[in-house]
């Protein structure tokens, strides 16, 4: 084996933890074409390679427009269960062992779905993975920020049922326009709550909306983070405070947010001493799960192994597993990595 191909075989094979996955965002074609037809809804295309050549995005929203079409056939808690266990079968065949998932109450609750039927579904899937696939999981609650403030306290009020099964709170959709300071209550509630907060930043939106991630909401992780990069200041604050950055190759490249790999800011983040982590975001849309991201990255920048290494340390340090639990998958990285000259 040459040494770029013993790199991709370590990059496969290693233990990995996702932080940044949308369960609505995992409905492949063919999913979605079957529960359409199973719940007799309507789809706007006929054909699954119709459906998949409109995956053509020039930007976040036009990403998001299909998104909420696509998740508008997602009725019954079978449904849900249906979704959430093709994603965890289907990242358990990449090594995937935790993952953190977001999910996206307002965009069923608006259709009448209920809270409960979503997260019955949900939760139902991730319990039988642990059970069956030894996978171990979060699942994040994440308010829609093209909505108001008012609509993420009715939903946090609509969540106090099942806060046992809710490990943290994070914050998505259309970026611009949509700044963090916007939810500053209903996260401060959260926070009280004693849930653990994140959002989505600097994917779109300028460093300011960073800033007030930081600032405003107090978050304990960032989603994306990209355009943090443009503000020294930033950079040193995230660093200091050893906040993780989720970030995710592949949608980046297909909402435009850079024009290729080779662009992508992720090594100079690591270089920064940013701890930045690989994630797939909306894996269905974006032409990849977990090892398309790393198999993106090794073949198509320069990743050095201590990067590899970095990265696959990062995801377990800032996941939001108990110390013992994260030391344990340390260890067996630095085993698989040592093994490998
Ligand atoms: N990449 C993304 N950015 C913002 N909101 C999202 N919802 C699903 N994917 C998203
Ligand atoms: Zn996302």
């Amino acid at each position: 084996m040459t040494s770029s191909e013993a790199l991709l075989d370590l990059a496969m094979k290693m233990p990995k933890a996702e932080l940044h996955l949308h369960i609505e965002g995992t409905f492949e074609p063919e999913q979605m074409f079957a529960i359409a037809q199973r719940n007799h809804v309507a789809l706007k295309y006929n054909l699954v390679e119709e459906l998949k050549a409109a995956y053509q995005f020039e930007n976040l929203q036009d990403f998001l427009d299909l998104y909420y079409q696509g998740m508008s056939v997602l009725l019954n808690e079978q449904d849900f269960y249906d979704l959430t266990m093709a994603y965890l079968k289907r990242v358990h065949e990449d090594n995937v062992v935790h993952v953190e998932i977001f999910f996206d109450p307002q965009g069923h609750l608006s259709r009448g779905v209920s809270f409960e039927t979503q997260i019955k579904g949900i939760y139902g899937a991730l319990k039988d993975a642990e059970r069956d696939l030894g996978m171990t999981f979060k699942l994040i609650m994440s308010f829609l920020r093209h909505l108001d403030e008012a609509s993420a306290f009715e939903t946090l009020a609509l969540a106090k049922p099942y806060l046992e099964w809710i490990d943290g709170v994070g914050l998505d959709s259309s970026e611009l326009g949509h700044p963090p300071e916007k939810f500053a209550n209903v996260f401060r509630e959260c926070k009280a709550l004693g849930l653990p907060v994140t959002a989505h930043a600097g994917e779109e939106g300028p460093p300011e909306y960073v800033w007030q991630a930081l600032d405003v909401i107090g978050v304990d992780r960032i989603d994306h983070g990209n355009r943090a990069l443009e503000d020294t200041d930033l950079v040193a604050t995230i660093k200091h405070k050893g906040l993780t950055l989720t970030v995710c190759p592949l949608s980046n490249l297909k909402l435009c947010v850079v024009d290729t790999l080779e662009d992508h800011p992720i090594r100079s983040m690591l270089r920064l001493g940013l701890n930045a982590t690989v994630n797939s975001d909306d894996p269905a849309y974006f032409g990849g799960y977990m090892n398309d991201n790393f198999h993106a990255l090794v073949t198509q920048t320069k990743i050095t192994r201590e990067e590899l290494f970095t990265l696959a340390c990062n995801a377990f340090e800032g996941s939001w597993l108990d110390t013992e639990s994260k030391q344990r998958h340390l260890n067996r990285i630095k085993e698989m990595f040592d093994q490998v000259p």
